[in-house]
């Protein structure tokens, strides 16, 4: 079998189809046995028979002349194929040598005949030529865009710990670092980024100089280089036609491959052949730690941006998140450029088109509440909100695993089969059972599937302007009210404050629930000052009407350890009314401190609930409870009072009142 310099394969052509003659047996008249029917298989070798089990596919690329339009310049293809194998050698190529490295396509072990080679020169960064060494002299293998089965029998093959379980998800183990490292993020500041980006207290970007990045990213390429063979997945993101951008994500494991695959959006071959050149670049070399002497270097993992090169580096965490969290990085630098908001939320959209969109920080349910039987799901944790609408930037969905059940979470539950990426779950040695209750390697157990795998997906992931903003905030101390209708102010106060209180985590005797205030619900990711972005959102929800809602998915009845997290079906049944519009017909009271308005009742939830006062045994626990979250809160605005919120400073003095008053 061999692809022939016009890129049309050929199998087999001309063998003849009878080489041994078959066993004549008489021909029965009634055909009761059919057993011995079947015509004999075309293959005279075994390995030809092996051979025949795996189907040529279509080729990619269309006949030449029957598509492209007009202006399509006439290009064979193989000199497309040439030109995306330089543009891969391009992004593999170190910059202190003179040459990018020998990339050949396909696999090492499979391959047989003479490799087709792109060898590019570049002479773009100003380093003394090292002269010719042994790295010049080898081919980097690129597993370009490979099918999820092929990734599978990649990791299964030369990736411990990866297993078919079976559901038929590819069980993964992702190392040492089983979540992301945010305290080992670094971003250059050059002379633009100085100016443009958030820095200093409270900001997630860590500086890092221009130089400092080329030496990790030499050190990233040179890994990637000394490998056999490394993938390049070449994807979009956001569903918005206008605003896609291109990336190319270059890893060393199938892991990494078709975590990728699955989260970003997936290009029709058509789309692939016309590529071109990536806008961004990802260099993941995670099994490959950073250097500690390098300066800005606190331990051996480093996550490098750099927003004038467009690309970034991964060294020393192979935990996949950090790679489309890293994305969404990039995303809240490029689109407010464009006007458009990125946004750290889930979205849905009803039967009449309404949207909702989730704000929340990791545990607070956006994956698990815009996943919806009822609704159509648009995506579970990155959009933009552009003058068109909401669209996802991703292609996938990247749920949490732990304590799933069929019974409570039907959707997710059936997601999880062959394609889907299951990290760092316990199964059973033999039947490869799944026990999604089992913590042992860690509680962030995920899995990651394209969004088609949830039955009721929007695709194109596109909806019009959100109707609803729900912020959701998981209160360990179990104070906030399981719903609250927000105003305008209201609303940029709780989405600047970005809270949630989780439980500390599993240590024993940790008691007390942790506060975390994490500005627009995403700290972690935005790039610019956070009141850019609620600024943002202030005028696009008061130019399309957008009610917001607070939502706490967290303790009801006492805080953690005392109380109970709220019922998901009581959650659920809450949202239902936001959706349904029915929520605003109801009766409120205003709460104390906080100063929310709760409904007296929801359909489907005891009303005895929603007050979370009603709840408590112990009124005075509660009301110091309160208090504490209160301060807690208060203190964290401080670093936001000096700041002005759009162009209305009206706006902003009625943010800073929005907050709780005592
Ligand atoms: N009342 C509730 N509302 C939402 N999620 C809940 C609730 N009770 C328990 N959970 C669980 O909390 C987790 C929420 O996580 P997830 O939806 O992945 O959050 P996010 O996507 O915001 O990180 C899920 O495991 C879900 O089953
Ligand atoms: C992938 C993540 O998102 P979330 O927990 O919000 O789903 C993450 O924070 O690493
Ligand atoms: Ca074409
Ligand atoms: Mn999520």
């Amino acid at each position: 079998m061999a692809a022939n310099g016009n890129g049309e394969f050929s199998f087999g052509k001309g063998t003849a189809r009878n080489g041994l003659s078959k066993i004549q047996t008489q021909k029965r008249n009634n055909e009761i046995c059919h057993d011995d029917s079947a015509p004999p298989v075309k293959a005279q070798t075994i390995d030809e028979l092996h051979s025949l089990q795996k189907k040529r596919s279509a080729p990619t690329t269309p006949i030449k002349g029957s598509q492209g339009g007009a202006f399509a310049p006439p290009i064979s293809d193989e000199e497309r194929q040439k030109q995306q194998l330089q543009s891969i050698s391009a992004s593999l190529a170190s910059l202190t040598r003179e040459t990018g490295p020998k990339v050949v396509r396909g696999d090492p072990a499979r391959q047989s005949e003479t490799p087709r080679v792109a060898h590019v020169s570049h002479h773009h960064f100003t380093c003394p030529t090292i002269s010719v060494s042994d790295s010049s002299l080898k081919f980097t293998h690129i597993l370009y865009n490979l099918s999820p089965a092929e990734l599978y029998e990649q990791a299964i093959q030369y990736e411990k710990g990866s297993f078919i379980t079976s559901n038929g998800a590819l069980a993964t183990l992702s190392g040492a670092k089983t979540g992301r490292s945010p305290r080992d993020k670094r971003v250059v500041k050059d002379e633009t980024t100085e100016d443009e980006l958030w820095w200093g207290k409270g900001s997630p970007n860590i500086e890092m100089d221009e130089h400092t990045f080329m030496v990790n990213r030499e050190r990233a390429v040179d890994y990637l280089n000394s490998l056999d063979k490394v993938f390049v997945n070449d994807q979009f993101l956001n569903w918005d036609p206008e605003n896609r951008i291109k990336v190319r994500i270059v890893s060393a494991r199938a892991y990494h491959s078709l975590f990728m695959h699955n989260m970003c959006i997936r290009p029709t071959p058509e789309e692939l052949e016309d590529f071109g050149t990536p806008d961004f670049t990802i260099y993941n070399a995670g099994q490959f730690p950073c250097n500690r002497y390098t300066h800005y270097m606190t331990s051996s993992t480093s996550i490098d941006l750099n927003l004038a090169r467009r690309e970034m580096v991964i060294l020393g965490t192979q935990y996949a998140g950090e790679m489309k969290k890293g994305l969404f990085g990039v995303m809240h630098y490029l689109m407010p450029r464009r006007h458009i908001l990125s946004l750290h939320s889930g979205c849905n959209m009803g039967k009449d088109g309404d949207v909702a969109l989730f704000f929340g920080l990791s545990g607070t349910g956006k994956t698990t509440l815009s996943t919806d039987h009822n609704r159509y799901l648009i995506g579970d944790d990155e959009h933009c909100w552009s003058e068109n609408g909401v669209s996802n930037i991703e292609g996938g969905c990247y749920a949490k695993c732990i304590d799933l059940s069929r019974e409570k979470e039907p959707d997710i539950w059936n997601a999880i089969k062959f394609g889907t990426v299951l990290e760092n779950v316990v199964f059973d040695e033999h039947t490869r059972e799944v026990d999604y209750s089992d913590k042992s390697v860690t509680e962030n157990t995920r899995a990651a599937y394209p969004i088609e795998y949830i039955p009721n997906a929007k695709l194109p992931c596109v909806g019009p302007h959100p109707k609803n903003v729900i912020l959701l905030a998981c209160d360990a101390f179990g104070v906030l009210p399981p719903v609250s209708k927000l105003s305008l102010a209201q609303t940029m106060y709780h989405f600047i404050s970005g809270y949630t209180a989780l439980v500390a985590g599993t240590e024993e005797g940790v008691k007390e629930p942790q506060a975390t205030f994490s500005a627009c619900f995403g700290a972690a990711f935005i790039m610019l000052h956070p009141t850019k972005y609620a600024a943002m959102l202030a005028e696009k929800m008061q130019k399309h009407g957008a009610t917001g809602w607070l939502v706490n998915t967290g303790w009801s009845g006492g805080s953690y350890g005392s109380g109970n997290r709220i019922k998901l079906p009581y959650t659920r049944k809450i949202i239902d009314a936001i959706h349904s519009g029915s929520l605003l017909k109801v009766n409120y009271k205003k709460t104390e401190v906080f100063g929310l308005e709760i409904p007296t009742e929801v359909e489907g939830v005891p009303s005895e609930i929603l007050d979370p006062v009603n709840t408590w045994s112990d009124k005075k626990t509660y009301k110091e409870t309160l208090l504490k979250l209160g301060g807690l809160f208060k203190r964290n605005f401080e670093t936001f009072t000096n700041y002005k919120i759009g162009k209305d400073n009206k706006l902003t003095e009625e943010i800073l009142a929005a907050g709780p008053n005592f």
